[in-house]
Protein backbone atom coordinates (compact mmCIF):
# COMPACT_ATOMS: atom_id res chain seq x y z
CA UNK A 1 0.00 0.00 0.00
CA UNK A 2 1.56 3.81 -0.88
CA UNK A 3 2.28 5.93 1.64
CA UNK A 4 0.28 9.24 1.97
CA UNK A 5 3.83 10.72 1.18
CA UNK A 6 4.50 8.37 -1.91
CA UNK A 7 0.51 8.90 -2.74
CA UNK A 8 1.03 12.40 -2.99
CA UNK A 9 4.20 12.42 -5.21
CA UNK A 10 1.90 10.11 -7.22
CA UNK A 11 -1.21 12.74 -7.54
CA UNK A 12 0.47 16.13 -7.31
CA UNK A 13 4.14 16.38 -8.50
CA UNK A 14 5.13 16.83 -12.04
CA UNK A 15 8.56 18.64 -12.50
CA UNK A 16 9.68 17.76 -15.89
CA UNK A 17 6.92 19.49 -17.14
CA UNK A 18 7.07 23.21 -17.32
CA UNK A 19 4.39 24.48 -20.04
CA UNK A 20 1.19 22.74 -20.75
CA UNK A 21 -1.03 22.25 -23.88
CA UNK A 22 -4.99 22.50 -23.16
CA UNK A 23 -5.27 18.66 -22.70
CA UNK A 24 -2.73 18.62 -20.30
CA UNK A 25 -4.94 17.64 -17.44
CA UNK A 26 -6.95 14.92 -19.05
CA UNK A 27 -3.57 13.31 -19.95
CA UNK A 28 -2.29 13.54 -16.73
CA UNK A 29 -6.13 12.06 -14.80
CA UNK A 30 -5.76 9.54 -17.30
CA UNK A 31 -1.70 8.61 -17.00
CA UNK A 32 -1.97 8.72 -13.53
CA UNK A 33 -5.11 7.07 -12.63
CA UNK A 34 -6.54 9.94 -10.61
CA UNK A 35 -9.96 8.97 -12.17
CA UNK A 36 -10.75 5.43 -10.29
CA UNK A 37 -14.10 5.14 -9.44
CA UNK A 38 -15.43 9.26 -9.53
CA UNK A 39 -14.13 12.20 -11.17
CA UNK A 40 -12.14 14.37 -8.68
CA UNK A 41 -13.35 17.72 -8.71
CA UNK A 42 -9.72 19.36 -8.31
CA UNK A 43 -6.40 18.20 -8.90
CA UNK A 44 -3.40 20.58 -8.74
CA UNK A 45 0.13 19.86 -10.39
CA UNK A 46 3.28 21.26 -9.12
CA UNK A 47 6.24 21.85 -12.01
CA UNK A 48 9.07 22.54 -9.74
CA UNK A 49 11.60 19.52 -8.06
CA UNK A 50 10.97 17.30 -5.20
CA UNK A 51 13.31 19.48 -3.25
CA UNK A 52 11.62 22.90 -3.60
CA UNK A 53 8.24 21.10 -2.27
CA UNK A 54 9.85 19.11 0.73
CA UNK A 55 10.81 22.44 1.74
CA UNK A 56 7.67 24.44 2.14
CA UNK A 57 7.51 21.63 5.42
CA UNK A 58 9.79 23.78 7.25
CA UNK A 59 8.37 27.69 6.00
CA UNK A 60 4.96 29.51 7.05
CA UNK A 61 3.33 27.61 9.23
CA UNK A 62 -0.30 27.60 8.45
CA UNK A 63 -3.95 26.14 9.46
CA UNK A 64 -5.24 23.59 7.08
CA UNK A 65 -8.77 23.59 5.43
CA UNK A 66 -9.82 20.80 7.59
CA UNK A 67 -8.63 23.17 11.47
CA UNK A 68 -5.05 20.40 11.70
CA UNK A 69 -2.12 23.27 12.41
CA UNK A 70 0.43 20.95 10.22
CA UNK A 71 0.20 23.08 6.91
CA UNK A 72 2.92 25.36 5.45
CA UNK A 73 2.58 27.97 2.77
CA UNK A 74 5.13 28.14 0.12
CA UNK A 75 7.43 31.49 0.94
CA UNK A 76 7.76 31.64 -3.13
CA UNK A 77 5.42 31.24 -5.72
CA UNK A 78 5.42 27.99 -7.55
CA UNK A 79 4.88 26.65 -11.21
CA UNK A 80 1.49 25.02 -10.70
CA UNK A 81 -1.87 23.73 -13.11
CA UNK A 82 -4.86 23.38 -11.46
CA UNK A 83 -7.06 20.61 -12.95
CA UNK A 84 -10.84 21.73 -12.63
CA UNK A 85 -13.67 18.99 -13.84
CA UNK A 86 -15.75 20.34 -16.45
CA UNK A 87 -19.66 21.32 -15.54
CA UNK A 88 -21.48 18.52 -16.69
CA UNK A 89 -18.34 15.78 -17.28
CA UNK A 90 -20.05 12.33 -16.18
CA UNK A 91 -17.47 9.77 -14.65
CA UNK A 92 -15.78 7.90 -16.90
CA UNK A 93 -15.70 11.10 -18.87
CA UNK A 94 -13.63 13.25 -16.50
CA UNK A 95 -13.06 16.49 -18.92
CA UNK A 96 -10.69 18.85 -17.22
CA UNK A 97 -10.37 22.15 -17.49
CA UNK A 98 -6.26 22.78 -17.57
CA UNK A 99 -5.05 26.51 -16.04
CA UNK A 100 -1.20 27.12 -15.76
CA UNK A 101 -0.63 29.36 -12.66
CA UNK A 102 2.02 30.54 -10.50
CA UNK A 103 1.38 30.75 -7.10
CA UNK A 104 2.29 30.20 -3.48
CA UNK A 105 0.79 26.72 -2.24
CA UNK A 106 -0.21 25.01 1.12
CA UNK A 107 0.88 21.41 1.64
CA UNK A 108 0.33 19.51 5.17
CA UNK A 109 3.70 17.70 6.08
CA UNK A 110 3.85 14.90 8.51
CA UNK A 111 6.11 15.69 11.56
CA UNK A 112 8.20 12.14 11.40
CA UNK A 113 10.19 12.53 8.17
CA UNK A 114 8.83 16.39 7.53
CA UNK A 115 7.47 14.75 4.09
CA UNK A 116 4.51 16.61 1.98
CA UNK A 117 1.24 14.22 2.82
CA UNK A 118 -1.54 16.70 1.39
CA UNK A 119 -2.13 19.31 -1.17
CA UNK A 120 -4.26 22.04 0.83
CA UNK A 121 -4.46 24.78 -1.53
CA UNK A 122 -2.96 27.42 -3.42
CA UNK A 123 -3.14 31.66 -2.67
N1 LIG B 1 -3.77 18.44 7.78
C1 LIG B 1 -3.56 17.21 7.27
N2 LIG B 1 -2.48 16.50 7.64
C2 LIG B 1 -2.28 15.27 7.10
N3 LIG B 1 -3.08 14.67 6.20
C3 LIG B 1 -4.17 15.37 5.81
C4 LIG B 1 -4.47 16.65 6.32
N4 LIG B 1 -5.62 17.10 5.74
C5 LIG B 1 -6.03 16.10 4.92
N5 LIG B 1 -5.16 15.07 4.96
C6 LIG B 1 -5.21 13.81 4.25
O1 LIG B 1 -4.83 14.05 2.90
C7 LIG B 1 -5.49 13.11 2.06
C8 LIG B 1 -6.13 13.80 0.90
O2 LIG B 1 -6.11 13.35 -0.21
N6 LIG B 1 -6.82 14.90 1.21
S1 LIG B 1 -7.75 15.69 0.15
O3 LIG B 1 -8.38 16.75 0.84
O4 LIG B 1 -8.57 14.79 -0.61
C9 LIG B 1 -6.68 16.39 -1.03
C10 LIG B 1 -7.24 17.52 -1.83
C11 LIG B 1 -6.28 17.77 -2.99
O5 LIG B 1 -5.74 16.56 -3.45
C12 LIG B 1 -7.14 18.35 -4.08
N7 LIG B 1 -6.90 19.77 -4.25
C13 LIG B 1 -7.65 20.69 -3.58
C14 LIG B 1 -7.42 22.05 -3.79
C15 LIG B 1 -6.43 22.46 -4.72
O6 LIG B 1 -6.17 23.63 -4.97
N8 LIG B 1 -5.71 21.48 -5.36
C16 LIG B 1 -5.91 20.14 -5.13
O7 LIG B 1 -5.22 19.30 -5.70
O8 LIG B 1 -8.49 18.14 -3.72
C17 LIG B 1 -8.55 17.28 -2.58
C18 LIG B 1 -9.77 17.65 -1.83
O9 LIG B 1 -9.70 19.03 -1.47
C19 LIG B 1 -6.53 12.41 2.91
O10 LIG B 1 -6.02 11.14 3.22
C20 LIG B 1 -6.60 13.24 4.17
O11 LIG B 1 -6.80 12.42 5.28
Amino acid sequence: KESQAEKFLQQHMDPDTSTVTSSYCNEMMKHRNRTVGFCKPVITFIHQPLPDVQVICFQGNVRCKNGQSNCHQSSSKMRITDCRLKKGSKYPKCDYKTQQLQKSIIVACECVQYETVHFDGSV
